[in-house]
């Protein structure tokens, strides 16, 4: 008797190429209402499912393929005695092969003017069932999910390679499509943020050459459903692969450039802000970053909010930079950057827009989940407890310190002055250790600059060692039991405090 392959797919591209390979290799074929037409149209001959089920395609095709006559076609062992004798008893003929790919349930929902109805139709029913029953079944069924295996699994057959080892691989690949379509659907669904089984789908995007350090292995995985402006979706102009670290700094550049507006340009060292300056243009915004600090820039990550030209790219080319990230370059800027072997160029829209996503973090035994930490804070938020108020010119730099400070590990301090940084210390153990490095590095450019701390003040130290040195207005949470003490600090020496009311720890 002649193997028998069930066709039913959406996704008709290739369909007929595959199926006539079917043909050659003397299969017979099923084929539903609308992929039949198209094999038929094609010079392939298939029957209908219902001339297989004795049953009609119903309730305008949500019920065609549901029927025992398929599933017990599937589902029942070939080396299960009793399995065999009730088919022949029930009159049913096996079915060796499922090709199926599933209802657009994504690409209908990311419509812009979908309904609900139309959303609701594109979850598959028929077809996930069918893959399952396959797929369980891998040791006497080939199943084929993925328009990219047809080719390989004619050639499998060809060759009479498509033992069990192939078929249960194929099989595996059903039951994580399966899992992420319904992952999906399930997310279409919740509206609480935190419900009682996280099902999240990650795409493979690229693997990685190795991850963090050379001996840990490493791939990239995208969100299909993140639409957002992220790494995932930008377009990589020149440059070699970007490495597990490479992703890690350009998406913290990506973090940090979305918290402004007007041009500017952000180097990243390690995750952290090395330099941000903010200009009328993104030729001195870039300037101002990289005279923030011009040692640690040095194989960092540049991501500018605005058109690189070619007097920008010369300034860019004379520093060893893993990766420049911007909107668009033009054409002299590319001849420029391009002349440079190792660098990357990514090319990306950069709307000022907060993503939804969640962050996790893997810890041992499980996963923390929050939601991402996009909240602003505006001068109307701001509350003084100082005798001395700040200037507006002080506030707009205290503010851009504000922003620059929530995306600098903790302990955070970020001195800023003229909307550019000049001192940022990180990742500190205490508080006064974070203000001493930044201070160190700002050196006399801490002279009538402000400083933003990511937390409160746990002592007064930090203001004091701040207004020592010259700083003049100071922007953080408050909230400590000793908060006092920190404006007695800044009242005695003359400077200026404002509290914004909450934190930004970034651990
Ligand atoms: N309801 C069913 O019995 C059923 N059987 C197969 N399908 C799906 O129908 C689609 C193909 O339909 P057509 O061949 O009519 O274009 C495939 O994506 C397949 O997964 C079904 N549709 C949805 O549930």
């Amino acid at each position: 008797m002649k193997k028998r392959a069930l066709i039913s797919v959406s996704d008709k591209d290739n369909i007929t190429n595959f199926a006539k390979g079917l043909v050659d290799l003397d299969y017979e074929i099923i084929s539903t209402g609308g992929t039949l037409n198209k094999l038929t149209e094609a010079g392939i001959q298939a029957t209908a499912v219902e001339d297989v089920t004795g049953f009609p395609e119903m309730l305008g095709g949500r019920v065609k393929t549901l029927h025992p006559i398929i599933h017990a076609g599937l589902l029942a062992k070939r080396d299960n005695a009793d399995h065999q004798k009730q088919l022949t008893e029930s009159d049913i003929d096996l079915i060796d092969m499922v090709v199926v790919n599933l209802y657009p349930f994504k690409q209908t929902f990311d419509q812009l003017d979908v309904t609900e109805e139309e959303v609701i139709e594109n979850i598959d029913v028929g077809g996930p069932t069918m893959l399952r029953a396959a797929a369980k079944s891998f040791a006497d069924v080939t199943v084929v999910v993925d328009p990219d295996d047809y080719d390989s699994t004619l050639k499998s057959i060809q060759e009479n390679r498509l033992d069990k080892t192939e078929r249960k691989k194929l099989a595996a690949k059903v039951f994580r499509h399966t899992a992420q379509y319904d992952s999906m659907i399930a997310s279409y669904f919740t509206e609480d943020a935190f419900p009682e089984n996280y099902t999240i789908t990650y795409e493979k995007a690229q693997t990685l050459r190795y991850g963090e350090n050379p001996h840990q292995t490493a791939a990239f995985y995208k969100n299909p459903t993140e639409t957002a402006m992220s790494l995932a979706s930008a377009k990589q102009l020149h440059g070699k692969e970007l490495s597990y670290n490479n992703i890690q700094d350009a998406n913290a550049a990506l973090e940090i450039i979305a918290e402004y507006g007007s041009p500017t340009a952000v180097a990243v060292k390690h995750m952290n802000p090395c330099g941000i300056g903010v200009a009328e243009g993104i030729n001195r915004a870039f300037s101002k970053a990289y005279e923030a600090d011009p040692v640690s820039i040095f194989g960092g990550i540049v991501a500018c909010n605005r058109k690189i030209d070619v007097e920008l790219a010369t300034q860019l080319s004379g520093i060893f930079l893993e990766i420049v990230i911007a909107p668009e370059f033009t054409d002299d800027a590319l001849a420029v950057l391009t002349k440079k072997k190792n660098i990357r160029l990514l090319e990306l829209a950069m709307v000022n827009e907060q993503s939804t996503y969640h962050k996790l973090t893997t810890i041992k035994g499980g996963v923390l989940i929050q939601s991402n930490d996009d909240a602003e804070v505006e001068q109307k938020d701001l509350t003084f407890p100082t005798d001395k108020k700040p200037s507006e010119d002080e506030i707009k730099d205290l503010l851009f310190a504000w922003k620059a400070v929530k995306h600098v590990k903790s302990n955070a301090i970020v001195l800023a002055k003229g909307l550019q940084t000049v001192g940022v210390g990180a990742g500190q153990m205490n508080r006064v250790g974070a203000a001493d490095i930044a201070l160190e590095q700002a050196e006399e450019k801490a002279k009538d600059a402000v400083m933003a701390s990511d937390a409160f003040f746990p002592m007064p130290d930090t203001v004091e060692i701040a207004a020592k040195a010259g700083i003049t207005a100071v922007i953080q949470p408050g909230g400590s039991k000793r908060d006092q003490d920190s404006i007695d600090m800044c009242n005695k020496y003359g400077i200026s405090m404002v509290y914004t009311g909450m934190r930004h720890f970034k651990h």
